[in-house]
């Protein structure tokens, strides 16, 4: 079997490859990894065919694992016909992707262009060429696991690409829409980095796949001890992760800064931040959640105590403000619905705020230009007049006090 592999991230390199070799190393998977290149800007990492090393950092020292999975590499820029000549293949069964929240776009493209720019464009008109080929046969559909954090990122692939597939012939899409599974997932490890030779991450791991059973046959990952779970809806699973983990790591990349922090373990261990994360959580984060999640949060605090996993909070403060506003918001709200206040979070978007504004001068700004300009411009980001006078209300202590002082005075 083949797997297509959309984007070649250190995050798909430390979690899916991983889990792709040991799943071939147990024998319960039989398969090699193709990897498109699907955007035109080059690689943070150089992509190739080779063995990396994955290091995974656990309580007993480091796990390293040779991962040897990746046996072609094809930039969609540069050789549109051996991608089409992949998706003709009769040993490609599945497709894992992570092109970052800002790949799955249901937006009109050119389906004619070698390739079309956007990721589901680039994926319908793959299984158009798989379609014409295998005439309509329904056996021949694909499985697709993206990792992308988007909500629902299953079922947001499947709408765009059914949206192309319907301009190109409504027989494929009717084809694609019966015979090609998309499922929706989410993942959970801790990859800061890597290069060409090595990615480095944590043990700890978690896929949480929804939908059609048939996925656990052809992936069938579990059967050798992995950490994939096969849920009929991972709503719950996604909501307790992304704002436990996604939200305390933006949260901590907001305020942290301001007191001095490089690294995500930096922040745990420092008196004033560490305590900011464990308050976000037991006094903002968990009453949103159903009860039962405080292992997790427990467990996530000391997921990011490591130290080997060098974090550094620029690289995940990296479009903030709409992180803040997926990861944060909903939990603000949550609060604000039950007559209760969540103080910790809009504390965060208010370092956010001034940090954007260039006060102080050395925070990790990285964001889209727009954004960042209309920041500096004193206009607020969310059209919320709540929001907008508590924040304002924490920029005024931060300006006059200070980061620290404003926030032990937060926190007690
Ligand atoms: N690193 C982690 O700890 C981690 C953990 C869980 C999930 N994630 C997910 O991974 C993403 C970051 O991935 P990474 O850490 O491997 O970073 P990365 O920058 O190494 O990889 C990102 C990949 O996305 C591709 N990409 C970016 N914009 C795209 C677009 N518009 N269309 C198509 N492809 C596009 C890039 O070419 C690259 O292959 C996050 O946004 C999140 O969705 C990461
Ligand atoms: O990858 P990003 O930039 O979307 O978010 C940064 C981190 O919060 C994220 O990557 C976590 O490490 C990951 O979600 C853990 O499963």
């Amino acid at each position: 079997m083949r797997i297509l592999q959309i984007g070649g991230g250190n995050f798909l390199r430390g979690f899916a490859d991983w889990m792709i070799q040991k799943g071939n190393d147990a024998g319960v998977l039989d398969t090699g990894v193709v990897v498109l290149k699907v955007t035109p800007r080059p690689s943070r990492v150089p992509l190739r065919a080779a063995p990396f090393r994955v290091v995974l950092d656990g309580p007993d020292g480091p796990d390293v694992t040779r991962v040897d999975v990746i046996d072609e590499v094809v930039d969609a820029y540069a050789d549109w016909d051996r991608c089409l000549a992949i998706a003709r293949g009769d040993d490609l069964r599945l497709v894992v992707s992570n092109t970052t929240e800002a790949g799955i776009v249901d937006v009109p493209d050119d389906l004619s262009a070698r390739p079309p720019e956007t990721f589901p464009a680039k994926i319908a008109v793959l299984l158009h060429e798989r379609w014409r080929h295998c005439g309509g046969d329904p056996a021949r559909g694909l499985s697709f696991l993206p990792c992308e954090l988007n909500e629902d990122n299953g079922r947001l692939l499947r709408s765009a690409v059914l949206r192309h597939a319907a301009a190109l012939d409504p027989a494929f899409a009717a084809w694609t829409g019966a015979h090609c599974r998309f499922y929706d997932t989410i993942v959970d490890r801790i990859v800061p980095g890597g290069d060409a030779e090595e990615v480095r991450g944590e043990r700890y791991a978690h896929w949480a796949i929804a939908g059609d059973p048939h996925i656990r046959d052809e992936f069938p990952l579990d059967r050798a001890g992995l950490p994939v779970e096969f849920l009929e809806d991972i709503g719950p699973y996604r909501v307790k992760k992304v704002r436990i983990l996604n939200g305390s790591h933006t949260a901590l990349a907001a305020v942290a800064p301001l007191l001095g922090c490089v690294t995500v373990n930096q922040a745990v261990g420092h008196p004033l931040a560490g305590e900011y994360l464990r308050r976000l959580l037991d006094t903002e984060v968990l009453p949103t959640l159903p009860p039962g999640a405080g292992p997790f949060a427990a467990a996530t605090v000391e997921r990011l105590a490591s130290p080997a996993l060098e974090h550094r909070l620029a690289d995940i403060a990296l479009n903030a403000i709409a992180k803040w506003q997926t990861r944060n918001l909903p939990v603000v709200r949550d609060r604000w619905a039950a007559g209760e206040r969540a103080p910790l979070n809009v504390f965060a978007l208010a370092c956010l705020v001034l940090g954007y504004a260039g006060e102080p001068g050395d925070f990790p700004v990285r964001d889209d230009a727009e954004v960042v300009a209309r920041i500096r411009d004193g206009v607020f980001p969310f059209d919320d007049a709540r929001l907008a006078e508590e924040t304002a209300d924490h920029v005024r202590a931060i300006r006059a006090a200070g980061p620290e002082a404003a926030l032990e005075k937060v926190i007690r």
